[in-house]
């Protein structure tokens, strides 16, 4: 029998219409996608694109205008209970009780799950997240990135097989940054299947296994990350010659070609039409000498902005 997807969203619309103001802001535009079990998947998109509004829809905070969303095969109205218990939600700010101890938070968050006594794993979260030295401590005497961890364990105290981190390293330094990724990777590697949002592509590349970007409310990608990486086609060769560059090689797998220094020029061509010691020799046969050269691959930075400029001009 096929797996059920982890999350399965089918034209989910959303329109915040206030009272008394018009046809309000159209959030969601019909978005559809799956998020297979077992992986990491990114939510990428512009500010305002809408990734807030989708999961917290998928978190019951936000009531949909129209489609459907399921959760580990359990639709978010007609199984609303079973849908929750299967998702846990680690949201962008920081909210709990300062005077209790991490220990407290999560039994807490157990208690209302309705987590037995005895199956409550609170200690040992807490050691999942590093953090079993801090369990009786003051809540608010935790680090920021304490706290960011203390979140994640708050999510999983009904053992949910699905998570969703909002933006979990908005704004962390780049050491917290890389220990939050490990932790992820370990929940992932444990079966967990992991959903982020995240405005940092370096963090989607380097972690996910999937991504789908939103953008004005509208899914416009959605790929294994290798693939959309690939789809940057444009490879860039910086090259300084042992005379001022004047002019350019004329070629059509050329993209771009800027002079960016007296003696460098950097040229931009089709990887598929073209390759390095191709663009190399149309240099040298404009009578120049070579003197360095590097290279660089297009990356997901490139893809993402090639997609959301492309739909914005679609609009
Ligand atoms: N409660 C609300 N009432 C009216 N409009 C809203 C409300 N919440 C969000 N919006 C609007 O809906 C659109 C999508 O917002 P959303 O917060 O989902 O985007 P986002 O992709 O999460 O952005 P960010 O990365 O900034 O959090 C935005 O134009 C926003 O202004």
């Amino acid at each position: 029998m096929e797996q059920p997807a982890a999350i399965r969203i089918h034209d989910l619309v959303k329109r915040y219409a206030p009272a008394g103001q018009g046809e309000g802001k159209l959030a969601l535009k019909g978005v559809s996608f799956d998020v297979p079990q077992g992986e990491i998947f990114g939510l990428l998109g512009p500010n305002g694109a809408g990734k807030s509004t989708l999961i917290n829809i998928l978190a019951g905070l936000v009531m949909k205008t129209s489609g459907t969303a399921e959760i580990w095969g359990f639709d978010i109205d007609k199984d609303p209970r079973n849908a929750k218990r299967a998702i846990g939600i680690v949201p962008q700010e920081i909210v709990f009780d300062p005077f209790f101890t991490p220990v407290e938070v999560l039994d807490i968050q157990a208690g209302l799950y309705g987590v037995p006594k005895a199956a409550r794993r609170s200690l040992e979260l807490l050691g999942q997240v590093h953090l079993s030295d801090k369990a009786n401590a003051y809540s608010r005497t935790l680090s920021g990135g304490m706290k960011r961890r203390l979140l994640i364990a708050k999510a999983l105290v009904h053992q949910p097989p699905v998570i969703v981190l909002d933006e979990p390293t908005a704004g962390v330094d780049v050491e917290l940054r890389r220990q939050l990724w490990e932790l992820v990777s370990d929940l992932n590697a444990q079966g967990v299947t992991v959903v982020l949002t995240t405005h940092y592509l370096e963090e989607a590349e380097e972690l996910c296994d999937r991504i789908a970007i939103i953008n004005h409310g509208e899914l416009i990608a959605n790929k294994p990350t290798r693939e959309l990486v690939e789809m940057a086609r444009e490879k860039v060769v910086v090259v300084t010659v042992d005379k001022p560059a004047a002019e350019c090689p004329a070629h059509p797998a050329i993209i771009k070609c800027e002079k960016t220094g007296d003696h460098t020029l950097e040229i931009t061509y089709d990887k598929d039409r073209s390759n390095a010691g191709e663009v190399l020799s149309l240099v040298q046969a404009m009578g120049f000498g070579i003197v360095d050269v590097s290279t660089r691959e297009a990356d997901l930075e490139d893809v993402f902005v090639t997609l959301t400029s492309s739909a914005a001009q679609a609009a």
